[in-house]
């Protein structure tokens, strides 16, 4: 049981250095398996645990991989893979198991998926990605147990999703860049990680077009070969980061990160009071005074992202006056919101809005992080209260953040991560 101890009231200052990107990471990783031949090289990955869990997961297919941790390398021969299992004791610690899927159906005929993690935030339907792999010519056997999904051979086809998933149009791309002829996909996501993986899929000889507009054009070829690939910055931990700046009062220079990757939170950080100075590939952001309230509505990119959403919670405990929270993307997205009230907010939840009635100090105590982005705004409340935050469950945070207390520790934060010997 991994928890985290955070000693708040002190402003964070100092440079900090911004993780490779999860979710564009562990799509890439899915993809290295495309290729049945050399060795894909990934750069910039983070040690986070669902990387480790990808790596797990991929060796179990019959992928050899080897993760040389100081120089943040992954290196995948995928030339071995070979069985269609991804089993459940790896698969259902995380959410990317479901990016392994084209490239089983391609390379093996089949895939049996015995689970499917990642964060619990409601519902987290996968039909859009099932309809798209019967619509190039697979066929789906959804059981409790486990999925079963089998393709002799994809066709390209006309495919679309009824809102635009993020790890849904990765999944599509993936299936059809080896498909024979050619995909449309409408209503494609925007995210910039979509499109860090479509450039390296680009390199390996995938023929994609449309990239940005909502509308993909795949031509199928006929092999993808290993290529190397360095993983863009992280936006959700380099928002982390600027939210805790700003929380805390203080001010953080993050190295290897863009302000447009932000999209509309880079807009609705500067009202609740942030000011952002951005030279090239490094950003500084600093509270200007006093937090002010905020009206949030979250939204697939360039919206406000559901990912920053529990971290802006936060804050929004502290500004002067109430804050308005529509959450758009996930219908069980406020566990925070009693985890906050156990520290002294008072944040009223009505289905999927909040209302955040600011400013209430903040004071210690011992919570509980639902999931990781509820975890890593405790660790950002914990910074900002009188007294000492234990959260519990920090697995769910290190699954997502690198070292998060060893970085915040580097800026000035008083956090220990602590490994417990009682489950
Ligand atoms: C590994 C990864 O990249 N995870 C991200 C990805 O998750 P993920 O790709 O799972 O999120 P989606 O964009 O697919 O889901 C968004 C919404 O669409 C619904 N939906 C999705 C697919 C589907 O087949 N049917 C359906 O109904 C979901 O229930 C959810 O309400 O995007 C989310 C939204 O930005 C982020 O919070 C996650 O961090
Ligand atoms: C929801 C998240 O991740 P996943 O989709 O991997 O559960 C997240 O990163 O906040």
């Amino acid at each position: 049981m991994v928890r985290y101890r955070v000693r708040g009231g002190n402003a964070l200052r100092g440079t900090a250095f911004v993780q490779g990107a999860k979710n564009a990471v562990l799509p890439m990783i899915g993809a290295a398996l495309l290729a049945a031949e050399g060795r894909t090289v990934l750069r910039n990955v983070p040690l986070i645990e669902d990387v480790r869990r990808a790596i797990e997961l991929a060796e179990a297919v019959g992928a050899r991989v080897q993760f040389h941790e100081a120089e943040r390398t992954l290196v995948i021969d995928a030339s071995g893979v070979h069985t269609p299992v991804l089993p459940e004791e790896i698969a259902s610690r995380f959410r990317g198991v479901i990016l392994f899927v084209p490239a089983l159906l391609h390379r093996v005929g089949e895939v049996i998926v015995e689970g499917v993690g990642g964060c619990n935030l409601g519902a987290r339907n996968l039909d859009f990605h099932y309809n798209g792999y019967k619509r190039l010519g697979a066929l789906v056997d959804e059981q409790e147990s486990a999925i079963h999904i089998k393709a002799a051979g994809l066709t390209g086809a006309t495919l679309y999703l009824d809102r635009p998933s993020h790890t849904g149009t990765e999944n599509l791309i993936m299936a059809a860049a080896l498909a024979q002829g050619t995909t449309v996909i409408e209503n494609a996501a925007l995210e910039p990680e979509v499109l860090d993986v479509i450039e390296m899929l680009r390199k390996m000889g995938a023929n994609i077009s449309g990239e940005g507009t909502g509308f993909i054009t795949v031509e199928g070829v006929r092999e993808l070969k290993a290529v190397e690939h360095t993983v863009m910055a992280d936006r959700l931990d380099a928002g982390a980061f600027m939210m805790a700046a700003a929380i805390t009062g203080g001010e953080v220079t993050l190295l290897g990160t863009s302000l447009e990757h932000l999209g509309v939170v880079r807009w609705k950080l500067e009202q609740m009071g942030v000011e952002f100075f951005q030279e090239g590939a490094v950003v500084h952001a600093r509270r200007d005074g006093q937090l002010r309230p905020i009206n949030v509505i979250t939204d697939t990119y360039p919206g406000f992202a559901t990912d920053l959403q529990p971290q802006l919670m936060a804050m929004a405990a502290l500004a002067g006056g109430p804050s308005y929270i529509h959450e758009r993307i996930f219908d069980g997205r406020f566990a925070l919101a009693r985890e906050l009230n156990k520290m002294g907010a008072r944040v009223e939840v009505n289905g999927s809005r909040a209302v955040v009635h600011g400013p209430t100090p903040l004071r210690g105590a011992t919570v509980e992080a639902h999931d990781l982005r509820s975890g890593i705004a405790l660790v950002l409340a914990g910074l900002a209260a009188e007294g000492e935050t234990v959260i519990e469950s920090g697995y769910r945070i290190d699954r997502g953040h690198a070292d998060i207390a060893q970085r915040l520790r580097a800026l000035g934060a008083d956090v220990e991560r602590e490994i417990s010997p009682f489950a």
